[in-house]
């Protein structure tokens, strides 16, 4: 389990975290939500002590995680930020063994665990047969997928996504967020596509210039009152005949 509590964090003179207090329970998907520049990315970022908050305190699985080492957190929590990229010539299957550094006895060879769960990793994110192939030579979805596969390998008790369906088709937004969700892994998601979060998560967290302005279940959270007030945008919102979560259908701006 996640939780944050009363998390500040400033740039300047100004909070962009202000008293953020959520949670992700185990084993469960939500989905961050909010506007560009609420504070979706540097939220992530302090889980995963990239960055440190002012004020409050974030814990995986009860422990702080300002108290455990760079190996205990790794071990736990694996990250996939927005705009991971590497300079470096290495191979795809080189990328996803990145994810087993923390994992690793000896810092030179790779054990059959850490080769077994990187190549599943890879079949996991539907690229089979594509472990020799350079990372410079791949789309960005490959990518990104790659990457995933990376988080995964790491094996990880928390999984911490920054817009993870960036550069993706729909059919691989909807296999990745599918995938996510039956990994039972806990796991905090930034989102921009609403019918998405809608589709897939447990419950979502909608910040604001910093601030959690909801959170609940999707169909409590993701009215058109809350799209007006939060993105500026109108929109009906029904509830899918099957599923009975919120589908969105928005309206062009008003000129
Ligand atoms: N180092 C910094 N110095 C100044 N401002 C910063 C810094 N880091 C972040 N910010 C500002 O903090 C706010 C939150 O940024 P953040 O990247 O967390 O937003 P976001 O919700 O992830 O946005 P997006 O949806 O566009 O990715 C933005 O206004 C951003 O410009």
């Amino acid at each position: 389990m996640l939780t944050v509590t009363g998390v500040c964090r400033s740039a300047g003179a100004r909070w962009i975290l202000d008293d953020v207090t959520c949670a992700v329970p185990a084993g469960s998907l939500v989905g961050l939500l909010g506007p560009n520049g609420c504070g979706k990315t540097t939220l992530l970022r302090i889980v995963a002590r990239l960055a440190a908050p002012e004020v409050g305190r974030v814990t995986v699985d009860g422990d702080d995680v300002a108290t455990l080492s760079r190996t205990t957190l790794a071990r736990r929590a694996a990250l996939l930020a927005q705009h991971a990229d590497t300079d470096l010539d290495l191979t795809v299957i080189e990328v996803v063994l990145l994810g087993r550094t923390p994992h690793r006895r000896s810092r030179w060879a790779d054990s059959a665990a850490d080769s077994a769960a990187a190549t599943d990793a890879l079949a996991r994110v539907d690229l089979d047969g594509y472990a020799d192939r350079r990372w410079h030579t791949l789309s960005g979805g490959e990518r990104q997928r790659v990457h995933l596969a990376r988080a995964l390998a790491q094996q990880p008790r928390l999984l911490l996504l920054d817009e993870p369906t960036n550069h993706l088709d729909i059919g691989h937004q909807l296999h990745l967020l599918h995938l996510v969700r039956r990994a039972g892994i806990t796991t905090l998601a930034a989102l921009h596509d609403l019918n998405l979060a809608a589709m897939f998560c447990d419950t979502v967290v909608v910040l604001a210039a910093g601030q959690v302005v909801a959170a609940g279940a999707p169909a409590e959270v993701l009215t058109p009152h809350l799209l007006a007030d939060v993105y500026g945008v109108h929109a009906d919102v029904a509830a899918h005949p099957t599923t009975g979560r919120p589908v969105i259908t928005y309206h062009p701006p008003a000129s």
